[in-house]
């Protein structure tokens, strides 16, 4: 695999147009499981998800992702792209050995992270796309749904399958699922923790492209961002917030009451029972493969 490097408080503006060289990376050596890459020309930031086998979200991937997002608004980039180095796993969605038979503090951090990424992917102010380059299950398709665009490569699957560990999708899941499909269609996938096939993502409007290539995907994500270049960037980050801010006031204002709900459902004994068994299946199926 490439060793992917990563850049930190790179001031976009400050960055020189070159010919040769367009991306610019740098490492910081707190950054395991991320890439981050500014476009030196169109000024997009790409943020690489890294953390084989699977990208499941632990408490240090949230983290560093949070951190890039916070890096790619500072900077003034002009749009970021999500992907992953996986062929094909954009994330596994949250690392169920985060939530199973947890230490006390560590998880209480990993819900906070999750919900802090989640706010600055959100509510970010610029553009923001996913290219969906392998599965998207669950914490997967959480970030697909906070970015303002996807595209999705064929034959892998996304959706919110919560429901078959035998744990819920919390409010704001479910509210950034509402955005991009029709009501019934969101209740009867979520209740029956379906996972959609490129296709079926793409024929309810869960994914707004279907293309063959990680490179055509990024590609189309460049389009959408560049669709905003005569847009006035505070007047879209504005009418942008219009759209979110109720969402994201309603977390922060619950943040703690959202942690104590989600500490109350994990540590049941019985969502730590389904939680084991569910751990279980995926390894024996990791074994025979
Ligand atoms: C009112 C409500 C209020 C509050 C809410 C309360 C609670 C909400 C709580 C939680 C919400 C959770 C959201 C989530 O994101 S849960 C995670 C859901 N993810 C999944 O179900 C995906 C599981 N994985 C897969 O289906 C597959 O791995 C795959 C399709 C993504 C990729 O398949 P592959 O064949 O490429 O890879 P595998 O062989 O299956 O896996 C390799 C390796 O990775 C391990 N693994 C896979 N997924 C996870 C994961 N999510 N976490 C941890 N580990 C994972 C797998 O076991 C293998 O490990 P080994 O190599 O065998 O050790």
């Amino acid at each position: 695999m490439n060793i992917i490097r990563t850049v930190r408080s790179v001031a976009f503006s400050s960055i020189p147009n070159r010919t040769l060289s367009t991306t610019r990376s740098l490492s910081t050596p707190s950054a395991q499981y991320t890439a981050f890459e500014v476009n030196d020309k169109t000024g997009i930031a790409t943020l690489t998800l890294n953390r084989p086998p699977v990208n499941s979200l632990n408490l240090e991937l949230l983290t560093e992702m949070r951190n890039c997002l916070k890096d790619a608004e500072t900077n003034k980039c002009k749009g970021l792209i999500i992907t992953s180095s996986s062929n094909s796993v954009f994330t596994a969605g949250l690392d169920l050995l985060e939530m199973y038979q947890p230490q006390d503090e560590r998880v209480k951090s990993f819900w906070t992270a999750l919900q802090s990424m989640w706010m600055e992917l959100y509510g970010s102010k610029i553009p923001t796309a996913a290219a969906i380059n392998g599965h998207a299950p669950a914490g997967g398709c959480l970030i697909a749904t906070a970015c303002e665009y996807r595209v999705m490569l064929p034959n892998f699957t996304i959706g919110l399958n919560e429901t078959l560990i035998g744990i819920v999708a919390p409010k704001w899941f479910v509210s950034a699922f509402l955005n991009v499909v029709p009501r019934r269609v969101a209740e009867q996938a979520i209740t029956q923790g379906k996972l959609f096939t490129t296709a079926e993502a793409h024929h309810v409007g869960l994914v707004d492209d279907v293309v063959n290539t990680k490179e055509e995907a990024i590609a189309k994500c460049e389009q959408f961002i560049a669709s905003f270049k005569n847009v006035n960037p505070y007047a879209r980050a504005l009418t942008k917030q219009q759209f979110r801010i109720k969402e994201l006031q309603e977390l922060e204002q619950q943040r703690e009451k959202d942690l104590q709900i989600f500490l109350g459902l994990i540590m049941q004994p019985s969502v730590q029972k389904a939680m084991g068994i569910y751990l279980e299946g995926l390894k024996k199926k990791s074994k025979k493969q």
